[in-house]
């Protein structure tokens, strides 16, 4: 099944004339996880924004899970899409315990679903007993998986991450991208995770984009490293 399809994809920030994303098609499968390489600047965050809700296209259209969520006629508020985000600085709330910052997302589950939701995200990323702590008690790679847990939980149709190990360091790094797949995979999740670093893609993705800073874009497979046109 198609949990994502972009069709013919164009945005430009209001006050400039060249298009961030211009005519960018795209599909993803459910299940698949793919990655967004490219320099800065590129666009890569914006695209996380556009499919995400946070900006308007200026054209083409959106369609999640077989929904169009943007279009000529069709605009879906972001707390509608059934899209999870991840940030790079984690973005929990540092008043709140894990518990709390879990069981944020979850208000429109009915009550007395809500506890046992955020056990069973609690044991996906194997930190029952962190239930009670706050965010600056957890190490940085605890506080990672934390938020992928509370982006989890509502079960969104597509999970997108924006540079989600860029503040780790390089010595956790590798043991949180093996779990972090490991996760995904569990969840069956389908996901988007953009990063600068081709080493986290080839370790987590079934595939990748490049962004270049012209129209070019390129699609690679972490196999084949040869980069080959997309359009
Ligand atoms: N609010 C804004 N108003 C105008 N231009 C913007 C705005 N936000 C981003 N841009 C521009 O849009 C382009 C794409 O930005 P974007 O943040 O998507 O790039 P990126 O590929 O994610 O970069 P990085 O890897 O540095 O995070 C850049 O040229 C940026 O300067």
């Amino acid at each position: 099944m198609n949990i994502l399809t972009i069709n013919n994809l164009t945005f430009s920030f209001p006050k400039s004339r060249i298009p961030v994303i211009k005519d960018f098609s795209f599909s993803m499968n459910e299940g698949e996880i793919v990655g967004i390489l490219g320099e800065s600047g590129s666009g890569k965050s914006t695209l996380l924004r556009l499919i995400s809700g946070l900006e308007i296209p200026r054209g083409g259209t959106i369609e999640i899970a077989g929904r169009q969520v943007a279009g000529k006629k069709t605009f879906v508020q972001p707390e509608n899409r059934g899209v999870g985000m991840v940030f790079q600085d984690y973005a929990l709330f540092p008043h709140m315990t894990v518990r709390d910052n879990l069981l944020f997302g979850l208000s429109r589950l009915p009550r007395k679903e809500r506890n046992p939701r955020v056990r069973e995200m609690l044991e996906l990323i194997q930190m029952t007993e962190f239930e009670k702590r706050y965010p600056h008690q957890l190490s940085g790679g605890q506080q990672q998986r934390i938020a992928l847990a509370r982006a989890l939980a509502p079960k969104p149709e597509l999970l997108l991450m924006d540079e989600p190990f860029s503040n780790l360091d390089a010595s956790l790094k590798g043991a949180i991208r093996d779990e972090l797949c490991t996760i995904l995979k569990k969840a069956n999740m389908t996901c988007i995770m953009v990063s600068h670093d081709k080493e986290d893609v080839q370790a987590i993705c079934d595939r990748s984009l490049v962004f270049g800073n012209k129209d070019d874009l390129l699609q690679q497979t972490p196999d084949d490293r040869e980069l080959t046109f997309l359009k």
